[in-house]
Parts: structure tokens; C-alpha cells; sequence
């Protein structure tokens, strides 16, 4: 008998270089070879005009505030053409990066008030949180390293130190405050072992989620 789920919706976060975007393909797979139907996708982007957002946002300095409503429109995009029509047909939405991100990057590594940030969110998507989030948590000098041994640096990469502390602290602010739905992994550990810690979180939630029917 095929295996039915209700549709769930994770993300992906962290600083630059955590480790993210390394494990989205695997968590995929799994989900997949246990009768999961999902949509993978990313933000900034995930639709047409997001990612001509994503191309602005990641090359073009542009004032703080800026920034922030154009990865809350990109969001919105998104939001409206993937994230929601899935979810209504039942499938589950993995996304690289979501509000939390907005809330770490644009809040704590620029600055900008939470408050503001807070607003956006009640506005773009009141009623929608992530069932999940995986908050893949490096020392900012590890991350750095990984980042410099592999590709050419956009916008954000090329900040200091400085800002990436902010970024992170900013994340674990949020873990701290929405323990229910985040799960911290240690990036330290080795591609095989985050792994396994990120199979035993998933069984979690498909053991949650099986639906009768
Ligand atoms: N646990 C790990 N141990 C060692 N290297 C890693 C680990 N996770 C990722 N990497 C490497 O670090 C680099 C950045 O990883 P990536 O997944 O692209 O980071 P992110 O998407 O968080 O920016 C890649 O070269 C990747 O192979
Ligand atoms: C979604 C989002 C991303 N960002 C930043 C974080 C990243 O530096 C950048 C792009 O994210 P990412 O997809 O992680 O980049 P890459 O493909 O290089 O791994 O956008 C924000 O500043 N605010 C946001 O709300």
C-alpha cells in the first residue's frame, strides 16, 4: 500500500558556507524513496521573476531597506506560484532559505529593525510558517574556509566577520525562540553524520505526518 502523507513544508538555512546546499539534494532523495511528492526550490528566487530578483539582490548594492522588500516581493512570488499551490495539492515544499534568512541577513548582519521585519512577515505570509526549519550552525572561520576553498564570492559572501557573527547570532535568536519547528545541526560534523542526524529528523516528521485515509 502507497503511503500517504499531508503536506509539509522545510527549510533550509545558515551563514554562507555552512553546508546548506550540500545536503537539500539528499534530504530530497530521502523524502522521495519514502513515496514523498515535493517541490524543491530556493529564495531569493524560485519563480521566474524571483530569480531575476535573486540576480539584482546578490550583485547590485542597493539600500538596506530595499533589500529587504525585495526578498519579502521575491518571497511573495513565491509564495503565491509554488510554496501555496503545492501545499494545496498535497505536496511537500523543501525550500534553501525562507523568512528566517531575511530575519538573519537583512535584521541582524545590516541591521535593519526587527520590527519592520516582523511587519513584513505578518503582511506577506501571516498565516504560513516552515513545519521544519534545519539551521545549519559553523563557527563563522569554518564557513569562511569552506567558502574560499570552493567558489567566487556574490554580495553577501564578500561581507567581514563582523556581519556574519550578527547573521548567525540572529539565527540561533530565532532557533531559540521557535524551538517547536527548528532543529540546529552541527556543521562540524561530517557530511556522512549530518546525514544521519538529518535521517532521524525526518522519520520524525514522516511518522508525524502519515495521514488515513
Ligand atoms: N560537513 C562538511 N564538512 C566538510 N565540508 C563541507 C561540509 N558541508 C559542506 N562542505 C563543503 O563546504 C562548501 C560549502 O558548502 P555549501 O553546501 O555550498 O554551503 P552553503 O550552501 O551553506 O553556502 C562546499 O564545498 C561543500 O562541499
Ligand atoms: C532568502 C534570503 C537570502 N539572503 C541572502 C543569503 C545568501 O547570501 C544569498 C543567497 O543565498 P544562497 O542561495 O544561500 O546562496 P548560494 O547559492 O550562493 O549558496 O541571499 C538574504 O540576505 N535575505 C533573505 O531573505
Amino acid at each position: 500500500m502507497t503511503q500517504h502523507y499531508q503536506p509539509r513544508f522545510i527549510t533550509f538555512e545558515g551563514i554562507d558556507g555552512a553546508g546548506k546546499s550540500t545536503h537539500i539534494g539528499f534530504v530530497a532523495d530521502y523524502l522521495q524513496q519514502r513515496g514523498v511528492t515535493l517541490v524543491s526550490s530556493r529564495e531569493p528566487g524560485g519563480t521566474s521573476l524571483g530569480e531575476k530578483l535573486r540576480e539584482l539582490l546578490l550583485h547590485e548594492k542597493m539600500h538596506l531597506e530595499t533589500e529587504a522588500l525585495l526578498m519579502f516581493a521575491s518571497r511573495r512570488e513565491h509564495i503565491a506560484q509554488v510554496i501555496a499551490p503545492a501545499l494545496e495539492r498535497g505536496e511537500w515544499v523543501i525550500s534553501d532559505r525562507f523568512t528566517d534568512a531575511s530575519f538573519a541577513y537583512q535584521g541582524g548582519g545590516r541591521g535593519m529593525d526587527l520590527g519592520k521585519m516582523e511587519a513584513l512577515e505578518a503582511w506577506v505570509h501571516p498565516h504560513l510558517q516552515p513545519d521544519l526549519t534545519f539551521l545549519f550552525d559553523v563557527p563563522l572561520e569554518v564557513a569562511r574556509a569552506r567558502l574560499d576553498a570552493t567558489r567566487a564570492l556574490d554580495k553577501f559572501e564578500q561581507e567581514q566577520a563582523d556581519f556574519f557573527a550578527d547573521t548567525r547570532n540572529e539565527y540561533l535568536r530565532r532557533a531559540a525562540q521557535f524551538p517547536g519547528r527548528f532543529r540546529i545541526i552541527d556543521s562540524t560534523q561530517s557530511i556522512a553524520d549530518i546525514q544521519v542526524q538529518l535521517a532521524q529528523l525526518l522519520d520524525v516528521l514522516l511518522e508525524q505526518s502519515v495521514a488515513t485515509r
